[in-house]
């Protein structure tokens, strides 16, 4: 029987506690959104307004021939600058890509009682979680995304706990994405002067999330959103969307024309892969590479799936701006913390653009 969601607690329950999630109030036939997706004004994406970022993406086999220093430039300016670009010749198969789309929508397309069992709470492992928004019991406005995450430990842990829909492409996308990651991170921290031994890269990659995202159909997608603004708490971070487009990035600076504070259209390009600067690497470069500000549109007739890969310091991690380039710009922008700290602040509030880093802020820069 279709749940009459009356009021606010009986539709919160539904789809957050009972993990029924957006899609399954969807299911049921919505021809408005409820209250509590009622995003105020200032937070609403006004589609029209955004024009698109059309640089081209980033072609990283040119790595291996006479072009690597110029490609070496352009990951560091889009670092530097817009703190998103998009890659081609990555190193993940094109096919592997559409696999990967279909197994988010046959996982989020089963009966909610499928997917509810890894509930936080209830899931069998701790490093597999199916949830709905970001922390509902925060938001003043909750998101119209349902999403499934899982952390990677070990191969032998993924493929007995991660979701059986999923596990075999996520762990090949894991696999295939991360030796792109290491490169494209050995880049960037190289443009700094710096060079950091493996075993450092390591801690601060050392935790990976596969995420699967689904924002169902929306009735008043110019009320919603998908995802709040926000930036990504980790190094790097690499996205798989598919092809319905509406993820913006908000410009810091002025660039190509276009004013600061705008919004940019990051489009779907088929084969290619999105790459994010994260908090982390804003902090680790003392501000040079730009942890971008993002969020994502509903839409009215088409689902929605993204396939974002974080990669995050390991919790235990000492992070803080890299000590030979607080030298050379004569202040430390950001403190020293346990990166653990970092994340429990960070999962402890709504999403609200790049306030996750005033964590990181050094109150008295020496
Ligand atoms: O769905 C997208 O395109 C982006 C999702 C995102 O920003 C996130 O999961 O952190
Ligand atoms: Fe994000």
């Amino acid at each position: 029987m279709a749940p009459s969601f009356l009021d606010g607690n009986s539709m919160f329950n539904f789809v957050v506690r009972d993990g029924n999630g957006v899609k399954g109030m969807v299911d049921f036939g919505l021809s408005e959104v409820p209250e509590q997706y009622v995003q105020p004004p200032e937070e609403r994406i006004d589609k029209l307004n955004a024009t698109a970022h059309d640089n081209p993406p980033i072609d990283l086999s040119k790595l291996d021939g006479p072009d690597h220093d110029q490609i070496v430039e352009e990951i560091a300016t889009a670092a530097e600058t817009l703190g998103f670009f998009q890659v081609m010749n990555h190193g993940v198969p094109v096919e592997l890509l559409e696999s990967l789309k279909d197994a988010a929508n046959n996982f989020f397309g089963q009966p909610p009682e499928k997917k509810a069992v890894y509930r936080k709470g209830v899931s069998p492992s701790p490093s597999v979680r199916y949830g709905t928004s970001f922390v509902p019991d925060k938001e003043k406005a909750l998101e119209w995304k349902d999403y499934i995450s899982m952390r990677y430990t070990t191969d032998a842990e993924a493929l007995e706990y991660w979701p059986q829909e999923c596990k075999d492409v996520a762990l090949e996308y894991l696999r295939t994405s991360i030796k792109m990651v290491r490169k494209v991170l050995e880049i960037l921290i190289g443009k700094l002067g710096v060079t950091l031994d493996d075993s450092k890269i390591d801690g601060l990659i050392g935790l990976k999330l596969v995420n699967m995202n689904f924002y169902p159909t929306c009735p008043n997608p110019e009320l919603t959103v998908g995802v709040g603004r926000h930036s990504d708490m980790g190094i790097l971070t690499v996205l798989l969307q598919d092809d319905i487009g509406g993820l913006y990035v908000k410009m810091e600076e002025e660039m190509d024309g276009k004013r600061k504070g705008d919004w940019l259209e990051i489009p779907p390009v088929p084969g290619a892969l999105v790459i994010n600067v994260g908090d982390t690497l804003q902090i680790l470069s003392n501000g040079r590479y730009k942890s971008a500000e993002h969020r994502v549109r509903t839409t009215r007739t088409k689902s929605r799936v993204s396939i974002p890969i974080f990669t995050i310091p390991k919790p235990t991690e000492r992070i803080g701006p890299l000590p030979q380039v607080v030298e050379r710009d004569g202040v430390a922008r950001y403190r020293e913390f346990i990166f653990e700290e970092y994340m429990n602040n960070f999962f402890s509030n709504a999403h609200d653009g790049k306030k996750s880093l005033d964590f990181a802020k050094n109150i008295w820069p020496a």
